[in-house]
């Protein structure tokens, strides 16, 4: 694991969220395996992992949704339930939630009036895009439109923990710009955000920590600059004219991952070869010494989604 250390606050903050060495398991399937974590004020949290790696799992945990066959739970030093009935928690979920029959102002109305410190209903509209879409009832809404309803239920109320399960999914650019940008202002408002999502660069953007799980462990938690760093790996890309030598390539050390694809250059017979390296200079080194010459060299850090990746895979591997 990495930067346990770097990315929390001072040890004498009090914790959001504890999960101490908390299992669930389904059957013979263990979605959350002995976690061990805490979330601190402020912090703005992305929840990775392939899926069935028990993302959700811990969502449902966290909330009290779900009960843990072992370990503890705990939100601002209570349990959930206490912590959500005093509307310390706003929650976006993968699905459901959405009462049928009703108005999109109507769903919103009753959030706010359940929520101990609510938020005016005309803000709670407007800050999701749903103004307009006020009248409508709830089920004749696109995907996008329902995700961005569940965002206004999630903010309905001043709360100091808001919790997202992939909340973009759906939603077109704007919608997901907006959607970010607002979630910004409550983590600067000190508020912890914890989310989880499939989608990498938003973790990346977003994210000022990153915790990847596998098989309901946690295989990593830092920033993402320490989760690209973790993977160990960097990547090499360069042109080469002519017929490219795939066998030699192959064998060059320390090599992860080879691409060789159509440069589209004028010339029309250039190959673009992109590598992973666990060690870019030896790589480098030995390609000049199979005699070719590569042109527009660039050696690179991994990308968030390359580095979750390649820690994934690895774990994969070990486990196999
Ligand atoms: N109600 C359930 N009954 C049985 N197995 C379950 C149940 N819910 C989850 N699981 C299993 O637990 C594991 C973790 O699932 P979970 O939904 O938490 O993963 P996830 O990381 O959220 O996945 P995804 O990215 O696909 O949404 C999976 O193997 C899943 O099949």
């Amino acid at each position: 694991m990495v930067g346990m250390t770097t990315t929390a606050a001072p040890a004498t903050t009090a914790p959001v969220v504890g999960f101490d060495q908390v299992t669930k398991t389904y059957g013979s399937v263990r979605a959350v395996d002995g976690l061990s974590l805490r979330l601190y004020p402020g912090e703005t949290v992305a929840l990775l992992g392939p899926n069935g790696a028990g993302k959700s799992t811990t969502l449902d945990l966290l909330l009290g949704l779900k009960p843990a066959d072992s370990g503890a739970v705990s939100l601002f030093g209570t349990g959930p339930r206490e912590a959500i009935v005093a509307g310390r928690v706003g929650a976006m979920l993968q699905s459901g939630g959405l009462m049928d029959g009703v108005t999109v102002a109507e769903l919103v109305r009753l959030a706010c009036s359940l929520h101990p410190r609510p938020y005016p209903v005309s803000d709670v509209l407007a800050r999701a895009g749903i103004a307009q879409i006020a009248d409508r009832k709830v089920d004749k809404l696109s995907g996008g439109q329902a995700q961005r309803v569940r965002f206004a239920l999630a903010t309905a109320g001043d709360s100091d923990l808001i919790i997202l399960d992939e909340p973009t999914t759906g939603m077109d650019v704007t919608a997901r710009q907006a959607f970010w940008a607002t979630m910004r202002e409550q983590a600067d408002q000190g508020r912890t955000v914890l989310f989880a999502t499939h989608y990498l660069e938003e973790a990346d953007a977003i994210a000022d920590r990153v915790l990847v799980l596998h098989r309901g462990r946690l295989l990593a938690d830092g920033t993402a600059a320490e989760i690209k760093a973790k993977a160990g790996a960097r990547r090499v890309s360069f042109d080469l004219e002519g017929e490219v030598d795939e066998t030699a390539l192959r064998g060059l050390p320390f090599l992860t991952s080879l691409t060789v694809s159509n440069s589209g250059s004028a010339a029309g017979s250039g190959q673009t070869v992109r590598i992973q390296s666990t060690d870019a200079d030896a790589t480098v080194h030995a390609l000049y010494g199979l005699g070719v010459y590569p042109r527009n060299l660039e050696v690179a850090g991994l990308g968030l989604e390359q580095a979750f990746v390649a820690i994934t895979a690895a774990e994969e591997a070990k486990q196999s």
